[in-house]
């Protein structure tokens, strides 16, 4: 198998200033891959395998990643991630430049998003969509024709919570990462969608980023507070000589950007909180590149966050991995952008190895997969042909025995079989999804990858006590009908209640006056239905005699003087007719007075909800009122807090500042001494020179008298002392003479 090493690539786009920066100046420039950035103490010079200018197109963005994505479909996975701070150009490069005006979303965030209807065509300006919608394009081209199949999925990381983009909008139903031998690492109940064609891709593309979550915040409009995971996975349908199947993954990653604190304080909480977790996150995958850009035998902090754990295979083993870091030019982010560059500079030095990806097509847990998804995918649609209506023991039984069946045969399938497993899978899953899609369900599991048969399609709606009573063997199922009537009568209570309580202004769920916790405008609440008309009761059933009847009146809960009054009366008038009609007559009367006690019953409960809700609404305020109120104390801590930590690093940066300043006049008075006695040692130097001069004269003059000296001769020295003689003499003389 093709197994190489390499860098992980890294390429830098540089956005153009906007109308938003309010400022002309630009801090950054560029000499072909080499970008230069400064500021009034930094100059940062680095270079990287790509750099793109504000000027440069989404097409050759695209280029630069094209070959990334053409591995996918040779069994490479690949993975593209935009890293940066807020506002610089991240889903421009991911989603495109048209996306938000194709795709509109507030510009403010808000809980409930009502979904709209998403149009299943292409985007109009092809020359403008970004990374992800250019390489489903380009994947579907290059795909055509080959025996493959193409699942795709869509999730978003918002508050370290892993949420479905497809399937859960609301963002109730938090999903998990697990970890499997075969499988990797991947997220338990991850809806995966088949796609045939490039338009459906981007239609899911299109659905789930309405869901992700956005904020309008100081530097982008329109910015997105969660990680999002657009995810391929391409799976061969036919094994090759070797009797394996290809299989390789995707991952387009939008990150959210880094974001400073508002020191002006206007962000609200819960983006305080994204902005936490969007940082933390953010802080662990630097903490992560930086692990592996050294020798790669220290811990590498995977498990800190979601999204480093989900990216684990990406960043270390076996994918095409391409970082590109957007930045803006402004001179007022140059610390965001210096902080980028630098995160980009330690990815550089990431090694990963990268393999071709194939999987036995005779693997047992592959082969397990899709039986058992096949049994799923079959029960649902069944279930579904038939209205969900069905008899559920009967199917699970027939579920149960092909699984049995299936499971015999498990271990000594063909490679034929499982390519043909392969395409039964792909058929019923398709044949799902186009049934979901014209509505025709409400069971949104069955795109659930291994999720279990659900129950929740049978129906629950009471029958009409007409369809009841025709259905019904008249002479076992009046106890049953009865119940259905009791049922029936109760729904039409309350809705007659709801009717009465909504006509008259209230809300019909707390049942006080608009505007509640749940209708803010009369307009809003339901409109008030018809009072429903209570249907009569249909004549009594023929019963053979009378103790029949006497059962039935048992059942019904009749007083004992009832009983004894209508035995009196059967006992008078021998014939059904007549007892028939004292019975309707009795139970006329039986149910009026039976009526009206549950409606005094109905009234009595009524108040009590009322005044229990009213207690429980004062009680949910009262409590709101203190969380706010705890809240905002919270807030105001975090604020005083983060006021303290501002005062200690100024304080800090003073003391630096002083710190550095005398450390200046110490080099300064340092540095004259150094040139002083460097003079004094020149002086010196210069004294000594003159007296080795002087010595070696000396020496010199010395040397030559010594010379001459040896060159006096015996001779001289004898005519010497005798000249010396002979003047001692001559003057001895002389002194004698003179004596
Ligand atoms: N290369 C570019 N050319 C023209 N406009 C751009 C470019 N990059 C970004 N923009 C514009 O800048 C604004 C912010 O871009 P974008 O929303 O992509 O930022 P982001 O990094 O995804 O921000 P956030 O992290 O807050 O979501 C958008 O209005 C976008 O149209």
């Amino acid at each position: 198998m093709e197994e190489s090493s390499e860098h992980l690539k890294v390429a830098i786009r540089v956005r153009p200033i906007l109308e938003i920066d309010k400022v002309q100046d630009t801090a950054v420039y560029l000499n072909e891959n080499t970008i230069q950035v400064t500021d009034s103490t930094h100059m940062v010079t680095s270079s990287y395998d790509c750099v793109f200018s504000s000027d440069s197109t989404q097409q050759q963005v695209f280029e630069y990643v094209k070959k990334g994505i053409e591995g996918v479909s040779r069994g490479f996975n690949c993975t593209i991630l935009a890293y940066g701070q807020t506002g610089s150009g991240k889903t421009y490069t991911m989603f495109g430049a048209e996306w938000e005006s194709n795709n509109p979303a507030p510009q403010v965030y808000y809980q409930n998003r009502i979904p709209r209807p998403v149009k299943k065509t292409l985007p109009i300006n092809t020359s403008k969509i970004g990374i992800i919608p250019s390489s489903i394009l380009h994947l579907f081209q290059i795909t055509k024709g080959k025996p493959l199949t193409i699942y795709c999925s869509f999730l978003q990381i918002y508050n370290e919570k892993i949420f479905d983009l497809l399937q859960n909008p609301n963002r109730d139903k938090p999903l998990s990462i697990r970890e499997e031998r075969d499988n990797g690492i991947f997220v338990e109940n991850l809806a995966e969608y088949v796609v045939e064609k490039a338009e459906d891709c981007i239609f899911l593309l299109k659905q789930g980023d309405r869901n992700r979550v956005v904020r309008q915040t100081r530097f982008n409009h329109h910015s997105s507070r969660s990680h999002t995971i657009f995810q391929i996975l391409i799976e061969g349908d036919k094994a090759n000589k070797r009797g394996a199947l290809k299989r390789a993954k995707m991952n387009l990653c939008d990150l959210a950007g880094s974001e400073k604190f508002d020191k002006e304080g206007s962000m609200v909480k819960d983006h305080i909180q994204e902005m936490n977790s969007i940082n933390k996150s953010l802080t662990t995958l630097g903490k992560v590149i930086s692990a592996l850009a050294g020798n790669g035998t220290g811990h590498v902090p995977y498990r800190e966050s979601k999204l480093t754990r989900l990216l684990q295979d990406s960043l270390a083993v076996n994918t095409r991995t391409i970082l590109i870091a957007t930045i803006s030019p402004a001179s007022i982010y140059v610390e965001e952008t210096l902080n980028t560059l630098k995160f980009a500079d330690r990815a550089k030095q990431v090694m990963v190895k990268v393999k071709k990806n194939e999987i036995s097509a005779t693997n047992d847990q592959l082969v397990a997969k899709l039986q058992r998804e096949i049994q799923h995918l079959k029960s649902l649609l069944s279930l579904n042909r038939k209205g969900g209506l069905q008899d559920i023991s009967q199917q699970l039984l027939a579920l149960k025995e092909e699984n049995e069946r299936l499971k015999k045969i498990t271990k000594n399938l063909t490679i034929e079989e499982v390519e043909s497993l392969k395409q039964e899978n792909k058929r019923l899953r398709i044949e799902l999804q186009n049934i979901k899609e014209k509505g025709e369900t409400t069971d949104d599991s069955f795109f659930v990858t291994e999720s279990k048969p659900s129950s929740s399609t049978k129906s629950t709606k009471v029958p009409s006590a007409r369809e009841v009573i025709s259905s019904s063997d008249p002479g076992s199922n009046v106890q049953s009908t009865l119940e259905m009537w009791k049922k029936r009568e109760m729904e039409e209570a309350v809705q007659n209640m709801k009717s009465k309580i909504t006509s008259e202004g209230r809300c019909p769920v707390c049942t006080l006056k608009v505007p509640c916790k749940h209708y803010s405008k009369i307009d809003e609440l339901p409109r008030p239905i018809t009072p429903v008309r209570n249907v009569s009761l249909p004549p009594c059933p023929k019963r053979p005699n009378n103790e029949n009847i006497i059962k039935d009146l048992d059942i019904r809960n009749v007083s004992l003087e009832s009983t004894k009054k209508l035995s009196f009366r059967t006992r008078m008038k021998n014939s059904y007719n007549e007892e028939s009609a004292a019975m309707a007559e009795f139970r006329e009367e039986e149910k009026r007075r039976k009526k009206l006690k549950e409606t005094e019953s109905k009234l009595i409960k009524l108040s009590k909800i009322e005044a229990y809700r009213e207690e429980k609404i004062r009680r949910e305020m009262q409590k709101l009122e203190e969380e706010k109120q705890k809240e905002e104390e919270d807030f105001l801590r975090e604020q005083i807090k983060e006021m303290n930590r501002r005062k200690y690093l100024e304080n800090q940066k003073k003391k630096l500042d002083e710190f550095a300043r005398i450390k200046d006049h110490e080099m300064r008075e340092l540095k004259s001494k150094i040139k002083k006695d460097q003079e004094e040692q020149k002086i010196q130097e210069m004294k000594k020179q003159k007296y080795l001069e002087e010595q070696r004269k000396k020496i010199v003059e010395y040397q030559s008298k010594k010379r001459m000296l040896e060159e006096v001769t015996m001779d001289q020295i004898d005519e010497l002392t005798k000249e010396v003689l002979l003047r001692q003499k001559s003057s001895t003389k002389s002194s004698a003479e003179l004596s």
